[in-house]
């Protein structure tokens, strides 16, 4: 692992963004920091929150506002460094590895290449594909499969699997585990946080799933209207925040949630 010194934090600053003639974010300002706990962003469908993933992950530009990793602005990163960008903040779409892997190609050489990638951006990388597999609740084995034989949920393993391949600094989770049944993903959940604390990973998570947030991180932002309306441990803020769209979310939460607060 880097030391302290050497490893960046990413930092959203005001920042609007989104798509012609949609502009879901319009101020947010967050810090990613590797070694501190993990937090998640919650709000209704459609809100902003796989769009702050995106600028975060340098995928989008803002419309204004900075997102910077260090001191950099993310979407000014030259073709030179962003292999060792994209290998320090690892970004798990939605949609990972169905539009962007050839689906023939087999586990083993999917999470292999996350692991060739790292070491090509500088990293050191001591896990092996059998133990990233291991560590998502996926026998060794499995690395013989090809992707278009696998289920969603295990394509979401492997995807976690390619993404901690590389060690990263920050990892940005975006749905990571919604194909997953219950106790898998508990399961999986529960390895994912061993995994990142061990490597002092920093983690944002975005999730519908709020016994998933709950468990996995002491934060959480809450987004409504373009900004951040409360900020808090998940139980807190569903518990005390005012703001409407908190509330519609702390009524419809299930009861296990509830129980929480
Ligand atoms: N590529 C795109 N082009 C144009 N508009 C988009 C694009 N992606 C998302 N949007 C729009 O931007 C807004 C925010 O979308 P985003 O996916 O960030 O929301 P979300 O909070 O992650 O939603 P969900 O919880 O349903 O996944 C929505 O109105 C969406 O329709």
């Amino acid at each position: 692992m880097a030391g302290p010194k050497s490893v960046k934090s990413l930092h959203a600053q005001d920042l609007w963004a989104g798509y012609p003639g949609v502009e879901p974010l319009r101020g947010v300002t967050l810090d990613v920091v590797p070694g501190e706990a993990p937090i998640g962003v919650v709000g209704e469908s459609g809100v902003g929150k796989s769009t702050l993933l995106r600028a975060l992950a340098g995928k989008i530009k803002p419309l204004s506002g900075s997102v910077t990793w260090g001191k950099r602005p993310v979407h000014r990163i030259g073709p030179r460094d962003k292999r060792e960008f994209r290998a320090a903040v690892s970004h798990v779409g939605q949609q990972e590895l169905v539009n962007n892997v050839d689906q023939r190609k087999t586990v083993d050489a999917v999470v292999r290449a996350g692991l060739a990638e790292a070491r090509k951006a500088g990293r050191t990388v001591s896990l092996t594909v059998g133990d990233l597999l291991e560590s998502l609740a996926l026998p060794a084995s499995f690395g013989t499969r090809q992707m278009y034989t696998i289920s969603g949920g295990e394509r979401q393993r492997v995807a976690l699997a390619r993404a901690i391949a590389s060690r990263p600094d920050i990892l940005l989770l975006d749905e990571p585990l919604t194909a997953l049944d219950p106790a898998t993903r508990l399961e999986v959940a529960t390895a994912i946080k061993d995994v990142l604390e061990t490597l002092g990973t920093g983690m944002l998570l975005v999730t519908h799933d709020l016994e998933l947030m709950a468990r996995m991180t002491q934060t959480v932002h809450f987004l409504a209207d373009g900004v951040f309306v409360a900020e808090g441990p998940l139980d807190r803020v569903l518990a005390e925040s005012e703001h409407p769209s908190v509330r519609g979310l702390a009524e419809a939460a299930p009861l296990a949630v509830q129980r929480m607060r």
